[in-house]
Order: C-alpha cells, then structure tokens, then sequence
C-alpha cells in the first residue's frame, strides 16, 4: 500500500504515514517487548488521586510518573530504568528532519531560499528545526490494549521546548490533536496505523492530545505485535 504523503495537522504538528519499515516496526517491538520485562516493567501508571491508567507504560532513559521525571522508579520497584540506546536518537533526529523537511537546512545552505519546503521556518522557534542538534533522552512507551484509551492532556512535565517525536506500531486508533490553549476545540482526528510518525513541536508542543480509541484487529501480526497497540514517544527532558 502506498502511504499517504504528510500532512501538517497543525502548525508545527506533522503526520508521516507509513513512516516505519516493517523491519524497524519489528526492532522496535523486539526492544519495547525486552523493555517491558524491566529494571523497570511495565505497568499502569497510579495516578495521584488514585486513578489508573488504562494504557501500560514504560520508559527508558527516564522514568516518568505524574507529574514528574526521576532517574528512580520510585512508584514501581525503586530501579533505575534501561538507559536511552544511541539508536533511538538517531531514529529521532531522521524522524524530525523528515516530518520538518529539509527547510533548516536548506536555509542555512543557501541563506534563505527553499526547494521542496513545505512549511514556514521562522514560525516554528528554534528547537524544531535543528534535527541535528536534537537529543531526545527520554522515551514513554505506551501498550494499549483494545480497550485503552488516553485522555486529552498535555505533555509539559519536560523543561525543554524540543519536539516530540510519536511512533505508533500496531493496531490503528483515533488520535486526537488540539490546540496549547484549551482541552476542547480546535481540533483535528488523525487516524494513526502502524508505521506511522507524529511529530510536534514549535507552536504545537504543548498542544492538547489524546487517544480516545483505538480500533482492534487493525495490526499487522507481521511487527511481531499480534493484538494491541504500542506507541513511543521521545521528547527532550531538559534535566540533568
Ligand atoms: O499513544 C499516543 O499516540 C499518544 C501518547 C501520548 O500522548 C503520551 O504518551 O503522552
Ligand atoms: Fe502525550
């Protein structure tokens, strides 16, 4: 099947669809499936009025409970989680520079002129257009079964204003794309299937997101994932 071409969702805010080959679907859920098993394994996050999560998390580099990161899961067992793998990052970097187009560099290049540039450069702020220079240290990978969902939030406990890069392998779902200012609308549904990749940043980082279903039996069995859906996030904690 050929993949639609990106889309701009909002402004900063790119679907790549189709973005994953099937063997790199497969890397990522042989290394999601071992990441799960620990230092730190997966589980439904507590929330702290003592909600659960209804879609399973873990993460690398550092562990995210609400509404904070630690470098100590001290919600689950007290470990410290997987480091963040070199070849993660470089899956990011190539994510940013090819849901944002060659437009950073081609400015820089040749002083202002753009070939094939899709979107507006100087909108966007610094950090969204420096695919070289980014450095995600953090990943949040999320399981959903067919019954999980993910409630309209935003993903601002980051002390840094760098895109976040989103991988979905898997079962497809409804995603939902907002604005930084409210819960409600504008907003845009995007179906996301497997292979798929998201980025927002500049304008749209802090935008309102969410997943509010997720359609079973619209996976691939051949990304090794036979039921469910994963979906990674890398993003840039700007700790230390
Ligand atoms: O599952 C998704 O596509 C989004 C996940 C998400 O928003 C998050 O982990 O903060
Ligand atoms: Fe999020």
């Amino acid at each position: 099947m050929i993949p639609l071409p990106p889309r701009e969702i909002a402004p900063g805010a790119v679907h790549v669809p189709g973005w994953l080959t099937l063997d790199e679907q497969r890397h990522l859920v042989d290394a999601c499936r071992a990441w799960a098993q620990g230092p730190v394994p997966i589980r439904h996050t507590v929330l702290p009025r003592g909600g659960v999560m209804s879609v399973q998390t873990v993460c690398v580099g550092w562990h995210w409970q609400p509404y904070r990161y630690t470098r100590l899961a001290h919600d689950v067992n007290g470990r410290q989680v997987a480091d963040f793998p070199g070849w993660l990052a470089d899956l990011g970097r190539r994510a940013l520079s090819d849901a944002y187009g060659p437009a950073a560099r081609a400015e820089s290049a040749d002083g202002g002129s753009t070939t094939s540039q899709q979107y507006e450069p100087a909108a966007y702020g610094p950090n969204a257009y420096e695919p070289d220079t980014y450095e995600p240290d953090t990943a949040l990978i999320n399981f959903y079964d067919g019954e999980a969902k993910m409630g309209m939030h935003q993903d601002k406990d980051e002390k840094s204003d760098a895109p976040v890069v989103s991988l979905s392998i898997g079962d497809a779902c409804l995603f939902r794309f907002g604005n930084p200012e409210t819960r409600g609308r504008p907003y845009t549904d995007v179906r996301l299937a497997s292979g798929d990749l998201f980025v927002f940043g500049g304008p749209s980082r802090f935008a309102y997101h969410g997943v509010p279903k997720v359609y079973p039996g619209t996976g691939d069995p051949a990304t090794g994932l036979t039921s469910g859906r994963l979906n990674l996030t890398m993003r840039v904690t700007g700790l230390r």
